[in-house]
């Protein structure tokens, strides 16, 4: 989706690292080597085998965090493709930075689609991190509905349980073979492909009025879902059921404010665009 940090980072003459943070998280990160984009740098001068320069860092950040909307694998894909340009004389290869930047969040989830944008699929290889990255269909609207207390991912894995009934698994992979079709071009279908018995019941306890709200729009028939561990709401919306016309910026405009007047003033109601490119590099500023 189309909501960035934006990163941008100078090298200086000594080794010394400082951090300045605006936007999102300003009150809440490090400011000193424990920053999650400065860790992501050391480890990706380590993986090249070189030093990493002292580096004067300026954070302008967008993406709630511990909203499940991936603002940890932004971080570290800022700060891999930050040092991928600078060891490559401003060359961003995007598959050294996919398969360092899930080596670092431990999971390729999110990490994927911040590098390549778009739609993707990603999992782990017989090696390596591997990713399908495509154009979802056009028309599909991803509405987040972010409400203002943060979830860490940590707690809501916490809650998993360690296995699930062999019917829970079957129905679970119907469903996400389903959303693949559905997302890139059967969008009538997005409803039935975001049904979920992996992991929502079990995590609604850590997110009570997130799990209300995803019930409440699924009852008026939208695509409702919680966002990666949540406690973000996700609609994918594309047109009312059965409208023959599809979506329209009327239409779009409409249904976002039907979901303001339902979720109420505690979330934050954004449409957002999908970004197909991914992480960008962007020359030096004088
Ligand atoms: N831009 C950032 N700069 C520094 N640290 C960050 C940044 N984004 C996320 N983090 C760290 O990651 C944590 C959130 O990660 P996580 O719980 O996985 O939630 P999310 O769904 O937002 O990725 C934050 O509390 C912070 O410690
Ligand atoms: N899909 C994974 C990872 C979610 O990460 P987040 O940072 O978006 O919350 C999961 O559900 O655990």
């Amino acid at each position: 989706m189309d909501l960035s940090d934006e990163v941008e980072v100078r090298v200086r003459e000594d080794r010394n690292v400082t951090v300045a943070v605006e936007g999102e998280g300003a009150d809440s990160v490090p400011l000193d080597e424990s920053h999650l984009v400065v860790r992501a740098m050391r480890a990706a001068f380590d993986a090249v085998g070189q030093t990493m320069p002292g580096v004067d860092l300026r954070c302008r950040n967008a993406i709630p965090h511990g909203r499940g909307l991936g603002s940890s694998a932004s971080a570290i894909v800022a700060g891999v493709a930050a040092t991928a340009a600078l060891v490559g004389g401003g060359r961003l290869d995007r598959d050294w930075v996919f398969q360092t930047a899930a080596d670092i969040e431990g999971h390729p989830d999110n990490v994927a689609p911040c590098v390549y944008g778009g739609f993707t699929i990603s999992w782990h290889g017989a090696k390596t991190w591997r990713a399908w990255t495509a154009a979802p269909a056009p028309g599909v609207l991803p509405i987040v509905c972010v409400p203002r207390r943060s979830l860490s991912t940590q707690r809501a894995r916490g809650l998993l349980p360690e296995t699930v009934p062999h019917s829970d698994a079957a129905f679970s992979a119907g469903r996400a073979a389903l959303l693949v079709a559905a997302v890139r071009e059967c969008p009538e279908l997005l409803f039935e492909a975001t049904e979920d018995r992996l992991h929502q019941s079990y995590r609604a306890e850590a997110m009570p009025e997130s799990a209300a709200l995803v019930e409440s729009l699924r009852g008026d028939g939208l695509a409702a879902v919680i966002s990666g561990a949540g406690p973000t709401v996700l609609v994918l919306y594309h047109g009312a059921a059965g409208d023959p016309h599809g979506e329209s910026p009327q239409k779009n405009s409409a249904i976002v404010d039907s979901i303001r007047r339902r979720a109420g003033t505690e979330w934050h109601i954004r449409p957002l665009a999908i970004d197909l490119v991914g992480v960008r590099v962007t020359s030096p500023r004088s």
